[in-house]
């Protein structure tokens, strides 16, 4: 049997919304091998189906056909292999930030001293020690952000889904949040598919960039970035793979706007 050596596979995959007066072809034949190890960001401009893609593969939704494996399973669901980080933190409100992280090793059925004992090096990695006892509200954004990352962290989960994690942060928070990612990342050895719809994010993160068209979501352009790491943004290498970018994205948000003006004209 041939085996498979990619963490991550999307073959075929298409996804059409209905509603009573219309159909929304949100992905169209979307096929991506992604290998173990690798950080992805999925780029374009908003309605490009990023998110849609990514739940997909999360398996919150499924694709209307095409088939997706993670870890050589498909996906029917979504599975402990698969974390999800999203841009609204989902955290408890009612419990601190070391109940919140504990929480899916409670429920993983894990000892207390382990619990005990992933908490604390999570606390550590992302510098949440001195926070352990307060509850989100009493967070600033940037840290709610941090306790989110280290509950996925602590489930272990080999592939690490992210839905513009830092969009809702000011750019200093998201600079330091984007560097204490990518020293996780290289720590841990993640597969990390990660959606922005910042150029600079994705140049800055990446290994891979996938830039989507708008309606139907198709791949555009699948680029591999090979700048040396931790990148400069004013590098020239990366101002021209930013100019790159900027006109494929640009295409797409036009399309957007032209339907937009489209819509507006019928409604
Ligand atoms: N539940 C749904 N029902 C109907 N249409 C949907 C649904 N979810 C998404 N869509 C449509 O599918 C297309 C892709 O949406 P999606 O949210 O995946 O795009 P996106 O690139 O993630 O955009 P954003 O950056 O704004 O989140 C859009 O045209 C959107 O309107």
């Amino acid at each position: 049997m041939e085996k498979n050596f990619s963490h991550i596979t999307v073959r075929g995959v298409n996804k059409v919304f209905k509603s009573s007066d219309r159909e929304v072809v949100a992905l169209k034949d979307i096929n991506l091998e992604i290998p173990q190890g690798q950080f992805v960001c999925l780029l374009g401009p908003s309605g490009c189906g990023k998110s849609t893609l990514l739940n997909a593969i999360a398996g919150f939704s499924p694709p209307s056909s095409g088939e997706i494996t993670a870890d050589s399973r498909i996906v029917t669901g979504p599975g402990p292999e698969r974390g999800m980080v999203f841009q609204e933190y989902a955290l408890f409100p009612w419990m601190t930030v070391e109940k919140n992280i504990a929480f899916g090793l409670e429920i993983k059925g894990m000892s207390q001293g382990e619990i005990n004992q992933t908490v604390a090096k999570l606390l550590d990695m992302l510098s949440l020690s001195d926070f352990r006892h307060r509850f989100p509200k009493d967070l600033s954004g940037g840290m709610r952000q941090r306790v989110a990352i280290a509950r996925v962290l602590a489930l272990d989960s080999p592939i690490m889904l992210m839905d513009e994690p830092f969009g809702a942060l000011d750019a200093l928070t998201r600079r330091n949040l984007q560097d204490e990612l990518l020293r996780i990342w290289a720590e841990l050895k993640k597969t990390i598919i990660f959606v922005t719809h910042s150029i600079e994010e994705a140049i800055y993160m990446a290994d891979r960039i996938v830039v989507m068209t708008y309606r139907p979501g198709t791949v555009k352009r699948d680029i591999m970035v090979d700048l040396p790491r931790l990148r400069d943004p004013s590098a020239a290498e990366f101002n021209a793979l930013k100019r790159e970018l900027g006109m494929l994205v640009m295409e797409e948000q036009q399309r957007h706007h032209n339907d937009e003006m489209r819509m507006a004209a019928v409604d």
